[in-house]
């Protein structure tokens, strides 16, 4: 099976999206985590998991050229660098600086950038991203703990990570078709532009995108944009009709768990919910700023609790208890506190016998994952619009990786009712 689609998505959750998008679609894919050392899986789309969103910006391009490498060592068509579908990232980067690294490393000298997620509300209309009906900057994530979004122009968002120069392929464009919005980047390619954020209210504009794009070396943005690109490769002969390909995973056992690191206003809905229904734990990181502290505590309270329902074990915290943590320690070291504890009661709570874990938040699951010595993760069935259950090798465990923002209310039960 040839390699047709290499991705390098910036984070865990983020690659866990993106790929069971592909496998909707009827790609084979297969998430590896970090830059690969070996032999690539078969699959139609690999999809590396970095956790490069809030690294250095130039840890983030090294290990994304690396992991562009691999990809195009094992026969990727095309390259797919995958970040949220709310841009997160920081005045430096990491977006505009692994974009330039890939178009100057590909010679395409132009990407198109599209984050719209309709499903879960992510639109982008006159290069203005929205999260719902709220421009980005008014939609909470203006106070995430690590990539505060407080400009929802994409345009000058992105103009400010880069060295090249942002266009935009506006509404009405997009809204004609997968022709016009092709006419449309050649035009700002031509005209100097290095990228152009694209407008997309609908799935329909998305697949139109998408369509417009076959072909292209490169293509940056959130996993909607994705929802075209099986169709590229069946519509050239290179992809057969695999009908719904999404793998069968081992059947679930073992005791339950939820660990949310995610302080996004659908994370703290979810534990808010859970609060009435499961035993919910939520640590004090302010009380208490030691991770091993947190970990025993965590690991004490859960001894007798553990079983078939979920437990659920949060560090999330409103804004203002996140900015009071970050101003005594600096807003690394409370993530990286955070994210330390979390890594340790999941090491923990998979030795006494959980075997199928939600991890909340991107940067939560990348310091979960990293911890559990996962490689690669299988994709199943989808819980909610962008997070699937997965199976973790060589753990040998269930885990879904849920971005902070993503899933209904009722997520952290849904999610082992199935
Ligand atoms: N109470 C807290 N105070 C400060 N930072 C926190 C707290 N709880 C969690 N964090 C940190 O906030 C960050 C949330 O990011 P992430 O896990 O990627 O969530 P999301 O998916 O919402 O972006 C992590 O680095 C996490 O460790
Ligand atoms: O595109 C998205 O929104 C997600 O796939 C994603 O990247 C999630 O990141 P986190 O919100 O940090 O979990």
């Amino acid at each position: 099976m040839p390699l047709l689609l290499g991705c390098i998505a910036d984070d865990f959750t983020g690659a866990t999206d993106l790929a069971s998008t592909l496998v909707k679609g009827g790609m084979t894919a297969v998430q590896v985590i970090g830059v690969p050392g070996g032999p690539l899986p078969e699959a139609d789309a690999v999809v590396v998991a970095l956790k490069s969103r809030t690294a250095p910006p130039a840890v983030a391009v090294a290990e994304s050229l690396a992991a562009c490498e691999a990809l195009l060592a094992a026969g990727a068509r095309q390259i797919f660098f995958k970040y949220c579908s709310t841009f997160d990232s920081t005045e430096a980067g990491n977006i505009g600086p692994v974009a330039d690294a890939l178009v100057r490393r590909l010679g395409c000298g132009f990407a198109l950038a599209n984050p719209a997620f309709p499903t879960n509300g992510r639109t982008v209309y006159q290069g203005h991203l929205f999260v719902g009906p709220a421009l980005l900057s008014e939609s909470g994530m203006e106070n995430h703990p690590l990539t505060p979004m407080r400009d929802a122009n994409l345009v000058r968002v992105l103009g400010r990570q880069t060295d090249g120069a942002v266009g935009l392929v506006p509404f009405a464009t997009v809204e004609a078709g997968a022709a016009a919005i092709r006419r449309a980047m050649t035009g700002l390619k031509e005209g100097g532009r290095r990228y152009a954020v694209v407008d997309a209210l609908t799935d329909a504009h998305l697949l139109a995108i998408g369509e417009a794009a076959a072909g292209q070396a490169l293509i940056t943005g959130g996993s909607g944009v994705a929802m075209g690109l099986p169709a590229n490769f069946r519509r050239d002969g290179s992809l057969p009709e695999r009908g719904d390909s999404a793998a069968a995973l081992p059947p679930m056992e073992g005791h339950a768990a939820v660990l949310a690191g995610s302080c996004s206003r659908a994370t703290l809905g979810q534990i808010g919910l859970a609060r009435d229904h499961a035993p919910t734990l939520e640590l004090d990181a302010l009380a208490t700023p030691d991770a091993a502290e947190l970990v025993r505590q965590a690991l004490d309270w859960a001894a007798d609790r553990l079983g078939a329902e979920p437990i659920v074990i949060a560090a999330s915290a409103p804004p203002d208890r996140v900015a009071e943590l970050q101003a005594k320690l600096g807003r690394e070291a409370a993530g990286a506190l955070v994210e330390e504890a979390m890594a340790g009661i999941a090491e923990g709570l998979v030795a006494r016998g959980v075997r199928r874990m939600v991890a909340a938040g991107g940067e939560t699951s990348g310091a979960v994952v990293a911890r559990l010595g996962v490689r690669s993760l299988r994709i199943g069935p989808e819980i909610d619009p962008g997070v699937p259950w997965t199976y973790a090798e060589p753990a040998g465990l269930h885990l879904a990786l849920k971005s902070g923002n993503f899933g209904a209310r009722d997520f952290f039960l849904k999610a082992f009712e199935a």
